[in-house]
Parts: structure tokens; C-alpha cells; sequence
């Protein structure tokens, strides 16, 4: 996402660094399921589907009118009506010369006709119609196999399933789809002050946010998600949450003891059941970061600031997720846009501020700033709709300064 790549000092990563190295860390999930149409959309295909029949399956039409035979027209004689076919009740028999037959949309366009007048140009006279107005050879007729012939490749293996891709497997008459399975994704938060709402609040103790936050993150991305709670920092609560994860999920998530060092039984667990690195990376908020495996479960140990919580996870959780689905990874998009605040920057790390961006009347982007932006200010991010991305070496911006955004389309 984000930008330059100077020199940072010793054991500083870049956010580029940190997302190359989590990103060649991650493989696409191999297994797959077979799901009904019902359950299939956003989900990934994992093998290519090729059509089974022709669609249409029979040449129809594509008007309600009169189904005939071309070369009747050349003698302008009023034409016989020896019958109807009308959609899934089709004309029994073969038209002969002089005759038509009254036809509905998507009805079986009878044989012996090859083209069909649409009702308003026509005058009917009790059995007997008279066309008023030219028509085409093979005019409204729709062939089978127009849309899909049998043993055409019509999805790819990979492909992130659309409205559209189930209404085209159903005309196939597919039941199921087989898909990716999803990966599993558990999560938790640790730390003593953390109370569960409906708890009263002890002097010292605030409500656990971050998971709701990372629940509706995760709810985005059509994973699994398995909630472990708030994890006290006891030797048999850590152990638990991390065995547990271990055993059900893919990736595994903690918010809080990211910028570790003293020793508690989060740190101490990690170094046993998994290899895990704790990072400092030069952005802000969420300069912590712990990421590594434990067994086959990628792990990553967000810093427990709220806004740190959100910006890393979109920043590093978001992609790994993506790419573990089967998915190609989105370009996430970024504007260039007119700042109408000042921003108070330190230089250093790459900035992620909130704004609220909007383009004005001649279709340029300006954003102004949500206000303040400490990591615990999670307002600032309800308040915002984009980030407005600085770069590390940046000092304070004055009002007018042209800076880049991200909208937060798709992630909140
Ligand atoms: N001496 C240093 N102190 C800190 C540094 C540093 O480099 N040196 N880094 C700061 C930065 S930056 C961040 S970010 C935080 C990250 O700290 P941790 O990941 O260890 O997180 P905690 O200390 O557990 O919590 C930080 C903050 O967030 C609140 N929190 C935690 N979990 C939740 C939750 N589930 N819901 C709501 N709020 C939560 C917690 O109460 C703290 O206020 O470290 C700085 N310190
Ligand atoms: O970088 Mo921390 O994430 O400021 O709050």
C-alpha cells in the first residue's frame, strides 16, 4: 500500500517489508467442499466447470407473436394459423407452407418455420394473419447453444463466485458447486483490564472492543470464525485459547501484548507451541506486530490499541486471509486528494490518519482530518472513511497539502 523504502533503522521493518514477508509466508488452502447454489456465492471455485448441455437447449423465440415461414412472405398472402406454442407447451407437429403458428416468448419455435413477427405488426383476422410491417429471415429466433454449448469452459477454477455465476450454473441444471474451504479463522483478546460487557467495571478495567472489532473485519472476508473470548493472563486460560486454535483454525488472532518483552504467559506460550517473531514496524498506529506459525496455524499478535487493532488488520490480516481463500490479492485503490486540515506528523513512521475524504463538484478528491489520533481513539475511525497515508520521512502538513487516501471501501 504504502511507500518508500529508504533506509529504517536495525529490526524496523517497512510496511512492505512486514506484508512481503507474511504474504511469502501464506499458501492458498487446498482442500474443498461441495456446497448447494443456495451456499455458494463469494466462495471460490476449485475446478473449472465446463457446460454439461446447451443453452438454450432449443431454438425459442424472442418475441410473443406469429412463428412462420420466411419465404411465405414473398407472396403477401394472409398466412394460416394452425396452432400455439407457448413456453413449455411447444407446437406439436410441422408447419407447411402458407400456415403460422401463435407463439409466446421462449417457446420452441416449431419446426417447418424459421422466423417469427412480433404481435404488433400484424393484423389477425379470425385464423388468418397479414403481416404489416418487413421482417428478417430468422428474425427473433434465438438458437440453442446462443449463450452456452455443450463442453464450453464457462468458470475457471479460482474464480470468486458471483449472482450472476449461480443463475449461469442453475441454467446448466448444476446443483453444487465445489469450492475452497473456508479458511478458519479464531481469534481472542488478551489482557487482565479487559471486562465482557454486562461485567461492571472495576477501577483500572475498560470493555473489551477489539473483538467485536475483529469480528466484523472477519465477517467481510466469508471465513470461519471461531470467537475464543478474553484470555486472562493465567498459565491454564493461555494455554487453552492457544491449543484450541491450534487444533481448529488456519490463522489465529490476539489483539494486546504485542509490544511485549516483560515476561507473561502469552510470550512464554507462543515460544513453545510455535515460532513466532515480534516485530516493530515503522508505521502508526500499530508499530508492534507478532506474526509466525503455531503448527499449522498462522499467527499474528496484533498490538492492543483499537485503531492499531483495525489498521494492521488491514494492513497485514486482511491479505494473508485473501490469499489463504484461493483468492488474487485486490489492488487496493488510492487517490491523490487535497487536504483541507493541517496534520500534525512526526517524521519516522508511515502515518495511517483518519479522514474523511469526498470528491468535490469537478470530481477531485479532498479529504480533512477526523481530529485527533492517538492509537486508542477509536472514534476517529468510526468517524472516517479513508486513511490518509504519509509518508515516513513526512513532517506536519499545512491546510492545502496534496496527500494520498485510501477509502476504506470494502474493508469496514
Ligand atoms: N515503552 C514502550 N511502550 C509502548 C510501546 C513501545 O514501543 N515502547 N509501543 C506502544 C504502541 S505503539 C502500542 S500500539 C502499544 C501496544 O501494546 P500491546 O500490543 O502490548 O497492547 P496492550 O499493552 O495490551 O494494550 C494497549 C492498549 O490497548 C488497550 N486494549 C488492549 N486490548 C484491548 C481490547 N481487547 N479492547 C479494547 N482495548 C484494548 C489496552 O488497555 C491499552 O490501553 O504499546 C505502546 N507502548
Ligand atoms: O503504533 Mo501504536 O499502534 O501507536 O498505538
Amino acid at each position: 500500500m504504502t511507500h518508500t523504502c529508504d533506509l529504517l533503522p536495525p529490526g524496523i521493518l517497512s510496511v512492505e517489508q512486514a506484508q512481503t514477508h507474511i504474504l511469502g509466508s501464506v499458501t492458498g488452502l487446498q482442500a474443498s467442499e461441495s456446497v448447494t447454489l443456495w451456499q455458494a456465492q463469494g466462495r471460490i471455485l476449485a475446478e473449472t466447470v465446463c457446460a454439461p448441455l446447451d443453452v438454450p437447449p432449443h431454438r425459442n423465440s424472442a418475441m410473443d407473436g406469429y412463428a412462420l415461414r420466411y419465404a411465405d412472405l414473398a407472396s403477401e398472402k394472409p398466412l394460416h394459423l394452425v396452432g400455439a406454442s407457448f413456453a413449455g407447451r411447444p407446437f406439436a407437429g410441422e408447419v407447411q407452407p402458407g400456415e403460422c403458428v401463435r407463439i409466446m416468448t421462449g417457446a420452441v419455435v416449431p419446426d417447418g418455420t424459421d422466423s417469427v413477427v412480433m404481435q404488433e405488426n400484424v393484423q389477425r383476422d379470425g385464423d388468418h394473419i397479414r403481416i404489416t410491417s418487413s421482417l428478417m429471415h430468422g428474425e427473433n429466433v434465438r438458437h440453442p447453444g446462443e449463450d452456452m454449448r455443450t463442453g464450453d469452459t464457462v468458470l475457471d477454477a479460482g474464480r470468486k463466485l458471483n449472482a450472476a455465476d449461480l443463475g449461469l450454473l442453475a441454467s446448466l441444471g448444476i446443483s453444487d458447486a465445489k469450492v475452497l474451504r473456508r479458511p478458519r479463522v479464531a481469534f481472542c483478546s488478551t489482557g487482565d483490564e479487559l471486562k465482557s460487557i454486562g461485567e461492571p467495571l472495576q477501577p483500572g478495567d475498560i470493555y473489551d472492543s477489539n473483538r467485536y472489532t475483529l469480528y466484523g473485519l472477519l465477517q467481510n472476508l466469508d471465513v470461519e470464525i471461531i470467537d475464543l473470548g478474553v484470555v486472562r493472563d493465567t498459565p491454564e486460560a493461555v494455554e487453552h485459547a492457544f491449543q484450541q486454535a491450534m487444533q481448529q483454525a488456519d490463522v489465529f488472532i490476539t489483539s494486546g501484548g504485542a509490544s511485549v518483552g516483560e515476561a507473561d504467559y502469552v510470550t512464554s506460550t507462543l515460544e513453545r507451541l510455535g515460532q513466532v517473531n515480534f516485530w516493530k514496524i515503522a508505521m502508526k498506529p500499530g508499530k508492534p506486530l507478532a506474526f509466525g506459525t503455531l503448527g499449522e496455524c498462522v499467527f499474528f499478535g496484533l498490538p492492543g490499541n483499537p485503531v492499531s487493532v483495525m489498521a494492521t488488520f488491514m494492513l497485514f490480516v486482511r491479505p494473508a486471509i485473501l490469499r489463504l481463500r484461493g483468492e488474487s490479492l485486490p489492488t487496493v485503490p488510492e487517490y491523490t486528494a487535497l487536504c483541507t486540515t493541517p496534520l500534525k506528523k512526526v517524521p519516522g513512521r508511515t502515518d495511517y490518519q483518519r479522514g474523511i475524504c469526498e470528491r468535490d463538484a469537478q470530481g477531485q478528491w479532498q479529504v480533512r482530518s477526523t481530529g485527533g489520533q492517538g492509537s486508542h481513539i477509536l472514534r476517529s475511525m468510526s468517524q472516517a472513511n479513508c486513511f490518509i497515508a504519509l509518508p515516513r520521512e513526512m513532517g506536519n502538513l499545512e491546510a492545502g497539502a496534496t496527500v494520498t487516501i485510501i477509502p476504506f471501501e470494502g474493508f469496514l
